[in-house]
């Protein structure tokens, strides 16, 4: 009897194995030639399912696997059974600017995203088609050149606490500085996150000064990379609740905590008038300035408000804080770029010189930060979207929108599987079908001085495909703040010092969890005296 149990046991389960390898294979096959995105070029491995794109996303290596690929296959790749990524101009307007036969936005993978991180649910990043129009438009008052303008003054005194902290941090233990090399990833960090919150909040947590929530910043990068393995777990496998899933106890309630520091501060701000605008405020009085608009809608509830006070210091501090880096580190190593930027910083009279509208007089350090973002954009992976349910051309390919596993016909929608579609901007900024010496920084590039006979060459650049804040409704809000705060904080520290890198290390060289896992920036301080401007 037993016999027949532990044969009939193992019958079974080998027939399991052996159906569920079948409907593998079958699968496999499927995807990779009846497909009906079999036609789009790229690796016969990736068009078999999402296990490849999977592993680099675990690899850290997703952005620049994606231009390998590009650089192999062209400018459309099948990058998954159910993907497709681009990386030219015109792609950037079909999929992100509406430029397509139905004016249809693409929306977001919202299923992908959820869960992954507090409250994002209610904020721009993922409200629906629906909702966001109305968030954009109130929040969009606080990016407006007049607060941008009024708020110089608030982000000239942190980079004065930056300034000062920098050189402290270079100083030996009798106090001597100059003397240490400097962390500026770290340094930077801090900075970035201190003006953000005080521009969203009007308070800032001060952690340029103060050690206390320092421990923060480390988490948030971290939590980066949960949230990547996440939800590139949820694009394979419908699991719910997978950020407590996945991510390890201390972590999440680490993250969390802090969040909860940045909504409660945010929180206690709600009916507070600051004596100067900050986002929250002018987001706040803007409906009641306009009562018609209560009417149409156009007001943040409070929850709304807060989880996109949350989601601005979190976006508006990682991507400035690897821009900033970046530049520096690009520069240090183009003695003859730094040169040119110090000789066009220090034509000014004196630092106090160079304000908001000095930064108009620095084309030159405009370049160098353009450069930077093209080389090493602050977000580098893909940005993906879904394909219409009824189809898309994009750049001559048909690219259709659901279909269903194995083309069965449709039953439910559940059956439906999303088709997707991406453009990362590492892999479209890199490409050298758009940009000559596409890994060298030549600033000269975006210059574009007929009379400079070095710079002629760039001419022929395809720089519309180059999007680093992204393009269309959806579009990076906080972008004039990124690039004006950027530059001041760059043009005052190369008034003021010389930068040399401390090590011989590829700092561009790190992996990326949605955004680069940064490491430590080790570099030398000198006083800017010790430089030549000849
Ligand atoms: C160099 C710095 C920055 C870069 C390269 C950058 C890049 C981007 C990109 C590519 C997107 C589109 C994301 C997507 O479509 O999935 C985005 C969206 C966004 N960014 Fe930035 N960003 C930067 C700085 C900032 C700053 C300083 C803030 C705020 C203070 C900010 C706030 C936001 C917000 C709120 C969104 C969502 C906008 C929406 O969905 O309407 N970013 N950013």
């Amino acid at each position: 009897m037993n016999l027949i149990l532990a044969f009939d046991f193992s019958t079974l389960s080998l027939s399991i194995l052996i159906s569920s390898l079948v409907f593998l294979l079958c699968k496999i096959v499927y995807n990779v030639y009846f497909h009906p995105l079999r036609h789009i070029p790229g690796p016969k491995l990736y068009a078999t399912s999402r296990v490849p794109y999977i592993t680099n996303v675990l690899m850290g290596r997703l952005a620049v696997r994606f231009h390998e690929l590009h650089e192999q296959y062209g400018p459309v790749v099948r990058t998954a059974s159910n993907e497709v990524s681009f990386i030219s101009s015109d792609a950037w307007d079909t999929i992100y600017s509406r430029k397509n036969s139905s004016h249809q936005e693409f929306a977001k993978n919202y299923d992908k995203w959820n869960e992954t991180a507090n409250d994002f649910s209610h904020t721009l990043f993922l409200a629906s088609k629906s909702d966001h129009p109305r968030m954009r438009k109130i929040l969009s008052h606080a990016f407006s050149d007049k607060m941008l303008r009024d708020h110089v003054p608030i982000l000239q005194a942190a980079i004065g606490k930056f300034l000062d902290g920098i050189k402290a941090a270079s100083s030996d233990a009798n106090g001597k500085p100059y003397e240490s090399p400097v962390d500026f990833n770290l340094w930077f960090n801090l900075l970035a996150f201190d003006a953000v919150s005080d521009f969203v909040l009007g308070e800032s947590f001060h952690t340029l000064t103060n050690t206390r929530h320092r421990a923060w910043l480390n988490n948030l990068s971290k939590t980066w990379f949960f949230i990547s393995i996440v939800s590139s777990f949820k694009s394979l496998i419908k699991v719910k609740d997978a950020m407590s899933l996945l991510l390890p106890r201390k972590l999440l309630q680490a993250y969390v905590d802090q969040l909860k520091l940045v909504r409660k501060t945010a929180r206690e701000k709600l009916d507070v008038l600051p004596p100067r605008p900050t986002l929250m405020s002018v987001a706040r009085t803007a409906p009641k300035a306009r009562p018609e608009d209560r009417t149409k809608h156009l007001y943040l509830s409070d929850h709304e408000l807060l989880a996109n006070a949350e989601l601005i210091v979190t976006a508006g501090t990682d991507t400035s804080a690897t821009a900033l880096p970046a530049t520096l580190y690009l520069l240090a190593r183009n003695p003859s770029a730094m040169k040119k930027v110090t000789n066009e910083i220090r034509a000014f009279h004196s630092e106090d010189d160079i304000d908001f509208l000095a930064l108009n007089k620095m084309p030159y350090l405009t370049a160098c930060l353009t450069e930077s973002l093209r080389l090493y954009s602050p977000v580098p992976e893909g940005l993906p979207r879904v394909v219409p349910d009824a189809g898309e051309n994009i750049c001559g390919h048909w690219i259709p929108g659901g279909v269903c596993s194995l083309n069965l016909r449709l039953q439910h929608e559940t059956d439906r599987i999303q088709t997707f579609c991406q453009i990362s901007p590492f892999a479209a900024n890199r490409s050298s079908a758009h940009f000559t010496s596409p890994d060298s920084f030549i600033p000269e590039r975006w210059l574009h001085d007929d009379s400079d006979p070095s710079t002629s060459k760039y001419t022929n650049d395809k720089t519309h495909a180059f999007r680093p804040f992204s393009t269309g409704p959806r579009d990076c809000i906080g972008q004039n703040f990124a690039m004006t705060s950027i530059r001041l904080v760059l043009s005052r520290l190369l008034y003021r010092f010389d930068v040399e890198c401390a090590t011989e290390d590829d700092w561009l060289d790190q992996p990326a969890y949605l955004l680069w896992q940064r490491r430590t920036l080790a570099m030398r301080l000198l006083p800017a005296s010790a430089r030549t401007s000849t």
